[in-house]
């Protein structure tokens, strides 16, 4: 049995009147790659700058951690959040493109250090930096500046530096935008790799990824949740079927 990692009840974020997350409730478990679909404006993005603190918003996040309890996230402060455990990336990279990818997880692991020695080249690096860089597939790659890494490659590095930070709740955007097929296979495969102890969840369009990687989807519609379950469930779907299948009036007639 999978425990539940991130709670989310009743989210709504409203914008001068426009419900872009309206009334969400959802389940991240650990041990599931938590796919989050929908079609352009659904909401998605929205509701994981809530959960990461970005976005204000009404109803409740908590966060549990094994040996800690729950913890409510709402109201606290984004680097708060993350220090909870709570990981993100961003479609493009935000990496470091002028250190090499050994000292960006160097960086990401060494919260602690000062900014002088974190830019000081070490002669031995943190077994964590050296285990997340053979994970993330980039041992090869260890002094290569981040900046000319291939678009993948800089995808893994920014899933790599939230798990050297320890994150155990990760929230993906659209990490296969821009990969090729066996860019994307890799990706899924290291995505069910760091969530066998972990939460991950991936916004994403692309629905073969979907349907080939996904332990759990939620579909989002006019920023409510539309349907949940495993790949078959909300595939055959009707209301799904509908908002994909581009007849917007037969989803929203079901919804109602
Ligand atoms: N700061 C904002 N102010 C007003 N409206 C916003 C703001 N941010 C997003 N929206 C609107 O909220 C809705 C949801 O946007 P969001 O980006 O969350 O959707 P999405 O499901 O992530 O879409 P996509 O798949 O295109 O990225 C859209 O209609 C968008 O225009």
């Amino acid at each position: 049995m999978n425990t539940i990692a991130l709670t989310c009840t009743d989210i709504t974020v409203d914008f001068d009147g426009f419900k872009a997350v309206n009334g969400v409730d959802l389940e991240l478990a650990r041990g599931e790659v938590h796919f989050l679909i929908g079609p352009n404006g659904a909401g998605k993005t929205t509701l994981v700058d809530a959960i990461t603190g970005l976005t204000p918003y009404t109803g409740s996040v908590t966060k549990d951690t094994p040996g800690t309890g729950a913890v409510e996230l709402r109201g606290k402060k984004v680097h708060h959040i993350a220090r909870t455990g709570i990981g993100r990336t961003f479609q493009t990279a935000t990496v470091f493109d002028n250190l090499t990818v050994a000292q960006n997880l160097d960086i990401a692991a060494g919260a602690h250090r000062t900014p002088w020695t974190l830019l000081r080249r070490r002669r031995h690096l943190p077994e964590t930096v050296t285990a997340t860089m053979d994970r993330i597939g980039l041992t090869g790659h260890a002094d290569t500046p981040a900046g000319i890494l291939a678009h993948g490659q800089k995808q893994w590095l920014e899933i790599g530096m939230l798990l050297v930070g320890d994150a155990d709740v990760l929230l993906l955007d659209e990490p296969i935008a821009g990969m090729g097929h066996d860019e994307r296979e890799t990706t899924g495969r290291l995505l069910h790799d760091i969530a066998a102890d972990r939460a991950v969840a991936v916004v994403e369009h692309d629905m073969d990824f979907m349907r080939a990687f996904a332990s759990r989807v939620t579909v989002l519609h006019a920023g409510a949740v539309l349907a949940t379950g495993s790949v078959d469930d909300v595939s055959t779907d009707p209301r799904v079927q509908a908002v994909y299948l581009g007849t917007k009036e037969t989803a929203d007639a079901h919804t109602a």
